[in-house]
């Protein structure tokens, strides 16, 4: 089958990945050994369908890969799908995977006396500017967000500002940079997304593996 033509899966690199491809292979869908040999150079794999091929992607690049046609599935935490809000993005089903929560934090002697319900002005640095800007717009408070791509909890001791918006999970990484989680945003977890214009041109092919996630989802629910 032409390149072109094939179905393109978008997974994503980091994290998610551990908990997504067994997922992806109780689907039926089995990427050729290169995909997990960590030395390879390749980014877009064959898989045991000759007309699937899988791209190897970052998470926030997964949801821009499937918004614009470029992958036809994908997999991404709706923290990413919040961000971006692509409205071509059809996402039918939570994979249960990736489970953690968005939060704000701050250090912990300013949570100590600290009334973010009193807040009209905050200072946030975070790598979801948008989620939090949408967030405390809801509640008439202006934030104003400094863009970071990753080690958020950094920005508080060295002076950058005094909160910051990221994802939670165990507490861990918070208490170790003696930060205290004030406020859930939102809560989170991996979803298999469309693109909406190939559900349309190819709906045969995209429900049938829509249905074929489902099953594996709600095999592993019932288990
Ligand atoms: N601590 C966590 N527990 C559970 N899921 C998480 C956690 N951190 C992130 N995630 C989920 O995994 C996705 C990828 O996060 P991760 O931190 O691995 O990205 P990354 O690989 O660092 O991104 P980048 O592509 O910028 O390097 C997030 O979008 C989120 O949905
Ligand atoms: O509450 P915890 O269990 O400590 O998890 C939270 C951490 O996990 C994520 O980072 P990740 O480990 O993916 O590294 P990153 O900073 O490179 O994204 C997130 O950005 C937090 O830093």
């Amino acid at each position: 089958m032409p390149s072109q033509d094939k179905l393109v899966i978008a997974l994503p690199k980091g994290r998610i990945l551990d908990e997504a491809l067994p997922l992806v292979r109780a689907a039926g869908i089995e990427p050729e050994p290169a995909f997990e040999d960590p030395h390879t150079r390749l980014l877009r794999f064959a898989t045991n369908h000759p007309s699937i091929d899988i791209i190897r992607v970052r998470s926030f690049d997964v949801a821009t890969f499937v918004a614009f046609g470029a992958a036809h599935l994908g997999i991404a935490g709706n923290d990413v799908l919040m961000e971006f809000d692509y409205s071509e993005l059809y996402a039918p089903l939570d994979l249960g995977i990736g489970r953690c929560r968005l939060s704000v934090a701050e250090p912990d002697d300013i949570a100590a006396t600290d009334d973010p319900g009193q807040w009209s002005h905050v200072r946030i640095a975070t790598k979801y500017p948008e989620v939090t800007k949408r967030h405390f717009a809801q509640r008439g408070v202006q934030a104003e967000c400094v863009k970071l791509n990753g080690a958020m909890e950094l920005a508080p001791s060295l002076g950058l500002c005094s909160r910051i918006v990221d994802l939670v999970s165990s507490g861990a990484t918070l208490r170790a940079n003696g930060l205290k989680e004030v406020e859930v945003l939102a809560q989170i977890s991996s979803r298999l997304i469309v693109n909406r214009p190939a559900l349309k041109t190819r709906p045969g092919e995209l429900t049938g593996w829509i249905e074929a996630f489902r099953r594996v989802v709600g095999e592993g629910a019932a288990r």
